[in-house]
Parts: C-alpha cells; sequence; structure tokens
C-alpha cells in the first residue's frame, strides 16, 4: 500500500479542556488513488491532513508513505520529504502578491529537484496567456489554479488538499476539481482532500467519512463519476 496510516491518535488541551480529535485512525490508500475525507467540522480532518502532512506530530500511530515513515526522520530529514514529496492545496491559495503567475508556479519548481516544466503546466492549467500577471489580477478560479500549479510542479507524490473549493462558485468548483482529477490521471498524484461537501465521494476512488474521532466509514467508490458530472 502506498500510503499507510495506521493507529493515529491525537488531542489538544489538556484537563477540563482536552479535545481527543482523532482516535485511533487506520487508512491505506493507493498510489494515484482520489481519497475524499469528510465529516461535520470539527471531526478532526484538517488536523489529519497535517499530520498526514508532518505538520503536525500524532500522539501515536505512525504514517508510512511508499515504505517510509515519517515519524521516524529528523527535523532535517522530514522537511525535505514535505518540499519533495507532498504539495498542499488550501482554501484560501496563499499566492505571493508581487510575484506573477509563473513566478508563482516557479517558487514550487524550485523546491524539487526534479520540477515539471513550467511552461508545459501552465498549458494544461490553462493559465499560459495569464502567465506575467500579478495574482489580483485573476479571478478566484484562476488563482486556485495557479495555487495547483504550485503545488504540482515538484510534481509531489501526494496531493493534501483542504478544502480547495470553499472560496469559489459553483461552476468554478467544478472546474477546479476536474482539473485536480486531470493532474492526478496525468502526473499520478495520490490526493487526499478534505472537504464539507457530500457530493465529492462521487469522484472519489475511496471515501472516508469521520466522526468523532473515529472512522465512520471507509469504502472503494464503486460507481465512481468524473468531476465534470458532480451536482450539488
Ligand atoms: N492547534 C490546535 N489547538 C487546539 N485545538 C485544536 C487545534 N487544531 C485543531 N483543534 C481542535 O481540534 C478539533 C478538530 O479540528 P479540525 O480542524 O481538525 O477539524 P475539521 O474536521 O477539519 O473541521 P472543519 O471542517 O471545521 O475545518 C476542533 O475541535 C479544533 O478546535
Amino acid at each position: 500500500m502506498f500510503l499507510e496510516i495506521q493507529q493515529i491518535k491525537k488531542h489538544f488541551g489538556e484537563g477540563e479542556s482536552r479535545v481527543d480529535v482523532l482516535r485511533g485512525i487506520d487508512i491505506s490508500i493507493e498510489k494515484g488513488e482520489i481519497c475524499v475525507l469528510l465529516g461535520p467540522s470539527g471531526s478532526g480532518k484538517s488536523t489529519l491532513l497535517n499530520i498526514i502532512g508532518g505538520i503536525e506530530t500524532p500522539d501515536s500511530g505512525k504514517i508510512t508513505i511508499h515504505g517510509e515513515t515519517i515519524g521516524e526522520m529528523n527535523e532535517k530529514n522530514l522537511t525535505l520529504y514535505r518540499r519533495k514529496h507532498l504539495g498542499y492545496i488550501f482554501q484560501m491559495y496563499n499566492l505571493i502578491p508581487n510575484l506573477n503567475i509563473k513566478e508563482n508556479v516557479e517558487v514550487g519548481a524550485y523546491l524539487s529537484d526534479n520540477p515539471l516544466d513550467v511552461d508545459d503546466l501552465l498549458k494544461t492549467l490553462g493559465l499560459y496567456e495569464h502567465r506575467h500577471k500579478l495574482p489580483n489580477q485573476l479571478s478566484g478560479g484562476q488563482q486556485q489554479r495557479t495555487a495547483i500549479g504550485r503545488a504540482v510542479v515538484k510534481n509531489p507524490d501526494i496531493l493534501l488538499c483542504d478544502e480547495p473549493t470553499g472560496a469559489l462558485d459553483y461552476h468554478t468548483s467544478k472546474e477546479i476539481l476536474k482539473l485536480l482529477e486531470d493532474v492526478s490521471r496525468k502526473y499520478g498524484n495520490t490526493v487526499v482532500m478534505v472537504t464539507h461537501n457530500d457530493a465529492l465521494q462521487n469522484m472519489a476512488d475511496r471515501v472516508v467519512k469521520l466522526r468523532d474521532g473515529k472512522i465512520r466509514k471507509n469504502f472503494v467508490n464503486e460507481t465512481k463519476i468524473p468531476a465534470a458530472e458532480l451536482e450539488w
């Protein structure tokens, strides 16, 4: 299995304010799979994503990516690992405002020994003609495309997406989901996507539902449909 999440536990706070956010999470994800992580607000989705990304450490349990266990890496190797193998896409695009679109994508390329060709990727993303513009000259959808480009240009094994369409309207959200699907198919990236939107489970290979720090459902979606056909 490509990504193994084993018995992850995590709490925040102590005493009366202690919250046990993750209470023993096990998930196995195959290379190239799109895994959609659903659950009510506060169920621990983002915390789990941050643990997979090595941004947060679990109390116990382990994350293994391609045979390497994150918890066994020292800080330097973990930083290198994050840089080379993980791409992040958030609800807010977090682009650098005074760099143009191409330069924002190049920021991601600098972090990799083996980046994708930036111009090629800008074409795939439909951004090539906008490459000399600044982020504030683009729509929200185009800015999110740029953020996807910045994450994907490193050719990461895993794309971690936290509500990637949370700030976008219906049509633009579908465009972005289709783009994530296209990119994952073209470059083979595994996608782990956190969302509130139940409809997105229909485009997933694997669906995981969290509630109260536990997995309530974890199944392979046998009736997957293309992102372009999603409705909500
Ligand atoms: N750094 C932190 N310190 C203290 N509590 C935290 C911290 N991070 C998260 N929490 C708490 O952990 C719980 C789970 O948060 P998390 O953001 O993982 O949930 P979520 O399912 O992603 O929620 P949402 O869908 O609203 O984003 C919440 O109760 C939150 O307040």
